[in-house]
């Protein structure tokens, strides 16, 4: 295995691009977040949230019908498309064209939701988030994952990544089979973790921001409408990745000595964006 490369400040400031006094929102991307099931909305909302607070002009959230009040009121800056369904997704309408579309946090396993997703990865051309739920559909539905587009983006926790790549003997046959994995289905996998690894194709890659308290619910959701975020604005996948789970470690990094690692929740990390930006900005 060759030694990962380390995703440093100096790293990210190679190809950061700070925002151009001249754009407008239309400018900034337009993302759609596919997310949420019935006491999952949280989710959806947490990761809106992020990928507008990382500077996408536009995000359209796609929820079942249960969430369109939720999220109304929670952000208003966000559009909202329902699904037909109350609690969970059956049927993935858009009425337009995004730049990228992320898709798994909440959305649960329903048979219908499996279908949808098929359905879905069958007809889509956009460039792809594939979070949670998604993941764990794909795992158990291997043959549809020939449907992704090439570089797209896997963001699995390690539970997940086992269901996808099956259960590894140590830390070295981790690494092999993600690599492989990403090789075959031409992904790029952000291995979750403490600290996240970055696999496309060969390339390792290893952060270096974050602590342990990030290990809070819907910490994942944040980061994938983070990264979705950079994809919108133009970002290649590639690029993408590395500066969404450095900007989400720095988060936390920043927030620690107030917030200690105990009271720390997912909605600090969208909290403190700000000020990491304004870190790679200084
Ligand atoms: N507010 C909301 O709406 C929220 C909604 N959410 C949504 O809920 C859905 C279910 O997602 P989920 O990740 O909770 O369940 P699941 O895939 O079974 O994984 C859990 C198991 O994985 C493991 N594991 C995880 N991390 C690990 C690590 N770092 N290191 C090692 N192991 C680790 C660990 O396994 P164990 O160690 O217990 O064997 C753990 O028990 C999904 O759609 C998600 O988006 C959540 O985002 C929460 C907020
Ligand atoms: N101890 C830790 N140190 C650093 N990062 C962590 C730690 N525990 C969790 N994380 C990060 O928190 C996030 C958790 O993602 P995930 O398990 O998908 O959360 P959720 O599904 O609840 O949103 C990942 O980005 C992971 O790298
Ligand atoms: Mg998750």
């Amino acid at each position: 295995m060759k030694d990962p490369l380390l995703i440093t400040k100096n790293e990210i400031l190679r190809f950061y691009k700070p925002v151009n006094p001249h754009t407008h929102k239309g400018l900034q991307g337009h993302a759609v977040i596919i997310a949420g099931s019935y006491g999952k909305i949280g989710a959806a909302v947490l990761a809106s949230k992020a990928c507008l607070k990382s500077g996408c002009g536009l995000v359209t959230t796609f929820v079942p019908k249960c969430g369109y009040q939720i999220l109304q009121i929670s952000i208003p800056e966000v559009m909202v498309v329902t699904d037909e369904n109350a609690n969970f997704i059956t049927n993935i309408h858009l009425p337009l064209i995004p730049q990228v579309i992320a898709i798994g946090p909440g959305i649960g396993q329903e048979l219908g939701t499996q279908k949808a997703l098929f359905e879905f990865l069958r007809t889509n051309r956009i460039p792809l988030v594939l979070d949670a739920d998604a993941l764990n559909i794909l795992a158990q539905n291997q043959s549809w994952l020939e449907l992704v587009p090439e570089n797209t983006i896997l963001t699995p926790h390690p539970k997940e990544l086992e269901r996808l790549i099956g259960k590894w003997n140590s830390e070295s046959e981790k690494f092999q089979k993600t690599v492989a994995f990403s090789e075959k289905y031409k992904v790029i996998v952000v291995m979750k973790g403490a600290p996240t690894h970055i696999i496309n194709k060969n390339e390792i890659y290893k952060n270096t921001t974050g602590n342990a308290a990030l290990a809070t619910a819907g910490s994942g959701d944040t980061l994938t409408g983070i990264i979705t975020s950079f994809l919108a604005q133009g970002y290649e996948p590639k690029y993408a990745v590395k500066l969404g789970v450095f900007l989400h470690g720095l988060t936390a990094d920043i927030a620690l000595p107030q917030t200690g690692y105990q009271s720390f929740i997912a909605s600090d990390i969208i909290e403190n964006l700000g000020k990491a930006f304004l870190e790679l900005d200084n």
